[in-house]
């Protein structure tokens, strides 16, 4: 049920018995799993509006009109980033229901069986390797195309509520990616990306169904589910703080309709569940004085909790530089509007000191667009091929500027900040240009477009003044072993020291998937959900 506004919620007098604050990916997944249970009253509060009828965030050809500037969008940028020359850049997240699976690109990738893997060996907990989360990807996952040769029936499911297809049309491109595979060494064809061995060249899958978004909106919360009479979820609802309903205790939620009107409160009985994103989580956490209590103190922000993690060196951003494009001899489809990821591909590169998880981690990614990213010139027909770094090494962090929770967090992604991931973000680059040297790409492609000098140096130089973030944070309210001294949050993701509160997002997570992180984002929701349920003792 949509409750219209604050008032509308106070005068219905419910104890809810779990509120969960962000209506995102992860968010909305919890809301659905815990109010499927008719006696468990579900609260959540979404800051952003309704992701009704917003065409930009229903076709998903308009995936890049989504963000940035737009109401959908939080319309963040980092702070000044040392290893892209002092720039500023960008960083999107979803101001909307359904978070940023409202307004991203769709892509639809897992990870590896050794990130996975790697949660559980960071955190001690086998329930987050890849074998025990596998049946919350197939309990997540509507698979709906059946193009034989494009994927691997097997690893797929097709009861879950989020729906993942193949690409629905072919481009001119599709066929050249796929032959360059048996052209090139290095460039395994790969069946299925998400089958936890993403290594090589595949089909891109993406969350996409009949044409349009599947977003966690319109899965978990679709009309089927929202209408339920135990689940109420109230939008434009920003929280500012969580507060103590007893010392250590924290199950009160302190929101604004207005960024200048009323403070409400509402109290859980049972647990707060924080799913605000990576961004949201930590600077809700701060502002209610649950982190560095000696930066807090600074801010005049009352310590509640000294949690140093939160918020800190836990902040790995994925890298991807706007784009190699290339220049085309013709072109089968219409110019501007073929934006479109037709096929994906990731890779290792050999590096001592590398940062991925294991043999089956890539380090980079290639993606292939139909098209070119940023705007094309006037004239001429493109595609692009955009290199990720998809295990950086680079740390960044979420710190609070001043002490109003409605103010913008300081976000430092610290891009480049390692130098191993500038020299893996090199030999991408190096390995898009040599991609279209294969047969497959006689005649079609002419020349590289932007990047002139070749050398090491030529692309490391173009690499510091045109690379990006694709916006993937994670680890701002990381998870550590039960009893550990670092770390914010225990493996079953209670905040470390305190009672009544969980977070379920992103920021949990302790080392970045090589992957594009929606797909996480999805299970770990699907988990938590189980954990809270097994707390409580509810089916
Ligand atoms: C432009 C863009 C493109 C992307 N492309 C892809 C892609 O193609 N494939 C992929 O796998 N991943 C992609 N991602 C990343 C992926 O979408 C995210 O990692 C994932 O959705 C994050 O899920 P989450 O639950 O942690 O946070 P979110 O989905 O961001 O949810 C957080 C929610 O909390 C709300 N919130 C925040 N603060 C407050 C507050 N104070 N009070 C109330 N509510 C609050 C937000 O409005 C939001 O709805 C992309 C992201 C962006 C931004």
């Amino acid at each position: 049920i949509i409750v219209e506004n604050a008032a509308a919620l106070q005068a219905l007098k419910i104890n809810f018995d779990f509120i969960v604050v962000g209506g995102g990916t992860a968010g909305n997944v919890v809301a659905n799993r815990l109010s499927d249970n008719p006696g468990t009253m579900v609260l959540l509060l979404e800051a952003g509006g309704s992701n009704a009828d917003v065409l930009n965030i229903i076709v998903p050809f308009y995936a890049p009109r989504a963000t940035p500037d737009t109401a959908q969008d939080w319309n963040y940028t980092t702070t000044a980033q040392v290893g892209l020359n002092g720039r500023s850049v960008t960083y999107n997240r979803g101001f909307v229901l359904g978070g940023s699976s409202s307004v991203n690109y769709m892509v639809y990738t897992r990870g590896s069986m050794d990130d996975f893997d790697r949660w559980a060996k960071v955190t001690g907990d086998e329930g987050w390797s890849w074998e025990s989360l596998y049946p919350y990807f197939l309990k997540n996952e509507d698979f709906t195309s059946n193009t034989t040769g494009h994927y691997d029936p097997s690893v797929h499911g097709y009861s879950g509520i989020n729906t993942v297809s193949l690409s629905g049309y072919p481009t001119p491109i599709d066929s050249r990616i796929i032959d360059t595979t048996t052209q090139l060494d290095g460039y395994p064809f790969n069946l299925d990306m998400n089958s936890g061995n993403p290594i090589g060249i595949g089909w891109g899958q993406a969350t996409i169904k009949d044409g349009s978004r599947s977003s966690s909106a319109t899965s978990y919360l679709g009309s089927q589910y929202i209408a339920r009479p135990n689940l109420h979820v109230l939008l434009n609802a920003r929280v500012t703080r969580v507060l103590q309903t007893a010392t250590g205790v924290v199950r009160s939620v302190e929101f604004v309709q207005d960024l200048d009107g009323p403070k409400y409160t509402v109290n859980a009985t049972k647990e707060v569940i924080l799913s605000a994103g990576s961004i949201g989580s930590p600077n809700i956490l701060l502002h209610s004085g649950i982190g560095d209590s000696s930066a807090l103190t600074e801010l005049g922000i009352s310590s509640v909790h000294n949690l140093p993690a939160v918020g800190q060196k836990s902040h790995r951003p994925l890298l991807v530089i706007p784009a190699i494009p290339c220049q085309l001899n013709r072109y089968l489809g219409h110019r501007d509007a073929q934006r479109h990821v037709v096929g994906g591909g990731v890779h290792r590169v050999e590096y001592r000191s590398h940062g991925s998880s294991g043999p089956t981690s890539a380090h980079y990614e290639l993606i292939f667009c139909n098209g070119m990213l940023p705007p094309p010139p006037a004239t001429g027909n493109f595609m692009s091929i955009l290199p990720v770094v998809v295990s950086p090494a680079s740390r960044g962090s979420i710190t609070l500027g001043s002490n109003d929770p409605l103010a913008d967090p300081l976000i430092n992604p610290n891009l480049l900040g390692a130098d191993v991931d500038l020299v893996i973000m090199r030999e991408a680059v190096k390995s898009a240009i040599r991609y279209t040297t294969a047969p497959a790409w006689d005649g079609y492609v002419l020349s590289t477009l932007g990047l002139t000098d070749t050398s090491d140096a030529g692309i490391e130089a173009y690499i510091r003044a045109n690379a990006g973030t694709i916006y993937h944070p994670v680890g701002s309210v990381a998870m550590s072993p039960k009893g550990a001294s670092w770390g914010a949050l225990n493996p079953d993701l209670t905040v470390k020291g305190l009672t009544g509160i969980r977070v379920v997002d992103m920021s949990i997570v302790p080392f970045i998937p090589a992957a594009h992180t929606q797909v996480s984002a999805y299970i770990i929701g699907e988990r938590a959900s189980d954990l809270i349920k097994q707390t409580w003792g509810i089916n």
